[in-house]
């Protein structure tokens, strides 16, 4: 498999349209050049752009979920489309879960961060909305609301596990979805400049662990006055990294076999050994 990261630069001073636009004529780019292309987190607006959340919210048929599908099928390839701030009826059904922050408290809407798979032919395959919502007591953990579901999707020759940038910190979530067959971590992102390393070292955590693939694609450029880290990276279930993107505007593409996570399972069968259900301490 041939997939192909869009590590896109968000910086202020260029409009959601013009993004969208550029951003569909690089995943065109593609056609022919890979399997999969991966887009970032929240890219129409930038992670760290709170005060466009709302503004730029759309549904799941909106504006970027509509340009995306079409340059899936344009490309005829799998498209991770990164997350779009998605407005959803209050405990309506798109990715699952009922609606749970203060987005929708006392609303009809709720917000969520939702993530979009499309297949070659541009259908809708998949949709997770984020469930670690970041920001502690401001931002996006309180104008938007918690996803509650796993998402898995399967690609030809692998069953992806979807997660989204802050997921990274929660080694439950990624072994829930290896739980759920993932053998393929997909995880955009808008991970700052000042925690890079914690970055990179997550990502290979979350490879050697589970024993999976990690593609994981940042933004570069700033918005919001945060630096963004780039260095979008691809781990092989071994930890060894396959490629790394710098801190700009880039396409990062690598081959990988993704058959190499089952023989990674069964040769050195650590995930087998797993204890579940560990007592507390005996006080
Ligand atoms: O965990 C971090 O350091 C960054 C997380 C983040 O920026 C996000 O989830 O949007």
């Amino acid at each position: 498999m041939r997939a192909s990261l869009i590590q896109i630069a968000v910086n202020e001073g260029e409009s959601v349209e013009s993004r969208r636009s550029r951003v569909a004529a690089l995943v065109r780019e593609q056609a022919g050049a890979a399997d999969l292309v991966v887009l970032p987190e929240l890219w129409t607006t930038g992670a760290f752009a709170y005060e466009e959340f709302g503004s730029e919210a759309e549904s799941l048929d909106g504006p970027t979920a509509e340009a995306m599908a079409k340059a899936a099928s344009d490309a005829g390839v799998w498209l991770h489309a990164g997350s779009i701030p998605e407005r959803a009826p209050s405990g309506g059904a798109s990715a699952g879960g009922a609606s749970a922050g203060s987005a929708s408290a006392g609303g009809g809407s709720a917000l969520y961060n939702t993530s979009l798979v499309f297949s070659p032919s541009g259908d809708l395959a998949a949709s997770y909305r984020k469930i670690h919502r970041f920001g502690f007591d401001k931002g996006e953990a309180v104008l938007m609301d918690a996803g509650e579901d796993l998402v898995t999707v399967r690609l030809p020759g692998t069953t992806v596990g979807v997660a989204t940038c802050y997921d990274l910190r929660f080694p439950e979530l990624f072994r829930g979805l290896v739980d759920a067959g993932a053998e393929t971590f997909v995880i955009p992102a808008g991970w700052p400049e000042r925690r890079r390393e914690h970055w990179t070292l997550l990502a290979r955590a979350r490879a050697v662990e589970n024993q999976a693939f990690v593609l994981a694609c940042g933004t570069a450029g700033t918005h919001a006055g945060v630096p963004q880290a780039g260095h979008s990276i691809v781990v092989d279930p071994w930890g060894e990294v396959l490629a790394e993107a710098g801190s700009g505007e880039e396409v990062v593409t690598v081959d990988f076999d993704p058959a190499k996570a089952a023989v990674t399972r069964e040769q050195f069968p650590a995930l087998k050994d797993r204890v579940l259900g560990l007592r507390p301490p005996r006080r």
